[in-house]
């Protein structure tokens, strides 16, 4: 990790390369890089130039001066909007010498229901974090120049991007405020960042501060009524796992519904605490819906296969939930074989522990991004040079079933 931007401006960029630099380079500025390089290689035109202000007043704040970088939020209002296609152009332009990404499809799930709303499209992702993935994970099989994060950030960059999904709810998130918050909220999302109180990112040298959840959602689709970060327990005790529940209301339809984000406690061992953490994630949402009067969807990396506990809590929960990838198997009753698969020293880690849950009577699952095939994951599993996490991305398109007062 250390300064990418340096990398960036070491790299003897070309003038036609401008638009990559104005989107992607700033953002991954160190604080400890130079005023000289900044200015150096800021003056490239009026974007820039603008760009140059935002940075140097994030820079020389006061905030910036007594907290680290990761915790220093740019002034969205500073920041230009970036076209969705120019910021993918620019992924691949810098993805170059990489395999090109893999072909997924959406599959219809109910072409039936008429809507008179356009779906909403929900994207859940554990991108994996920088520092663990360099650091701590110890994928045995991925070579560590494929995990390089100035490439690594615009495959997961160009995976939202190829998606473009309404919501966003990400696991693992260690570059919140030196990349996906600016570059999101250019691409107009408004984003909420959660970090894990004791996030073990903090354990690797070089790191870029703790890891965490963060939800981001399409300003001009949705309005904000209600947010809540939660730190959740496990029989009554306070635990190192966190999501983030917000009620959004559609503009379109003046429909609201809750979102939440979470990654539950990983590592077999810990079943009833992963299911006692559900739990308490359970409770904390029968209150937010106010008893599953407002429509749910839960994204997550629960670390829990379909077997255990806190999958049955939540398929069987008074919320009426279920999870919307089983409407990819043949019977709508099954999870998908993996959302994750690696290897570690300890051998191959093939696992279903991703998940959409949704309000099963007050939402429709219309179409879902289908899952990697095995021969597209490849022998070396992932995260590889093709794809840039562990896990999944795990895509839905969601409506509203019409009767609003429906059973939820
Ligand atoms: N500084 C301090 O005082 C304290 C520090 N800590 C740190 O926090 C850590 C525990 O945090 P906690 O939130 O409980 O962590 P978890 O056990 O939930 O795991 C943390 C991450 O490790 C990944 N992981 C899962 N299995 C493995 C594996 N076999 N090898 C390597 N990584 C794996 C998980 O990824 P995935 O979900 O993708 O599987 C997850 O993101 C401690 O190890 C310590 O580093 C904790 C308390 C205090
Ligand atoms: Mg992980």
């Amino acid at each position: 990790m250390g300064s990418p931007g340096l990398q960036f401006v070491g790299s003897g960029l070309k003038p036609s390369r401008s638009n990559l630099f104005c989107s992607l380079f700033p953002l991954s500025l160190s604080p400890d890089l130079p005023g000289a390089c900044i200015k150096a290689a800021c003056s490239m035109g009026t974007g820039t130039s603008r760009l140059y202000s935002a940075l140097a007043k994030t820079l020389n704040s006061s905030a910036a001066s007594q907290h680290p970088e990761y915790l220093v939020s740019p002034d969205p209002e500073h920041l230009e909007p970036i076209d969705p296609k120019e910021l993918l152009e620019e992924c691949r332009a810098v993805l170059h010498t990489r395999p090109p990404r893999f072909q997924r499809d959406f599959v219809d799930l109910r072409t039936d229901c008429p809507s008179t709303h356009p779906p909403i499209r929900v994207m859940q992702w554990n991108i994996l974090a920088q520092a663990l993935g360099e650091g701590k994970d110890n994928f045995v099989q991925c070579p560590v120049e494929a995990l390089k994060w100035e490439e690594r950030k615009c495959l997961i960059l160009e995976e939202i991007l190829a998606y473009q999904p309404d919501i966003l709810c990400l696991q693992e998130v260690d570059h919140y405020f030196d990349t996906f918050q600016p570059l999101l909220s250019r691409l107009g999302y408004q984003g909420t960042f959660f970090p894990k109180p004791w996030s073990p990112c903090l354990d690797v040298e070089h790191n870029n501060g703790p890891d965490g959840c963060a939800l981001f959602f399409l300003q001009n689709r949705f309005k904000l009524v209600n947010s809540a970060n939660i730190r959740l327990t496990a029989m009554t005790l306070k635990t190192n796992q966190v999501a983030i529940a917000q009620t959004l209301e559609c503009k379109e339809s003046g429909r609201q519904f809750c979102i939440a984000v979470t990654h539950l406690k990983a590592r077999t061992g810990w079943e009833r605490f992963r299911s006692a953490q559900g739990c308490d994630l359970l409770q904390n949402l029968q209150n937010i819906t106010q008893g599953a009067k407002i429509p749910l969807i839960v994204c997550g990396d629960f670390n829990a296969e379909p077997t255990e506990e806190v999958y049955k809590h939540f398929a069987s929960s008074s919320l009426n939930l279920n999870s919307a990838y089983k409407l990819l198997s043949a019977d709508g009753q099954s999870e998908p074989p993996y959302t994750t698969w690696k290897i570690r020293t300890s051998g191959e880690c093939r696992h279903t522990l991703d998940y959409i849950w949704y309000s099963k009577h007050a939402l429709n699952v219309r179409s879902a991004l289908d899952l990697l095939t095995e021969e597209q994951i490849g022998p070396n599993r992932l995260p590889s040079f093709n794809y840039p996490s562990d896990h999944l991305s795990l895509v839905c398109d969601f409506s509203f079933t019409e009767e609003p007062d429906g059973l939820l």
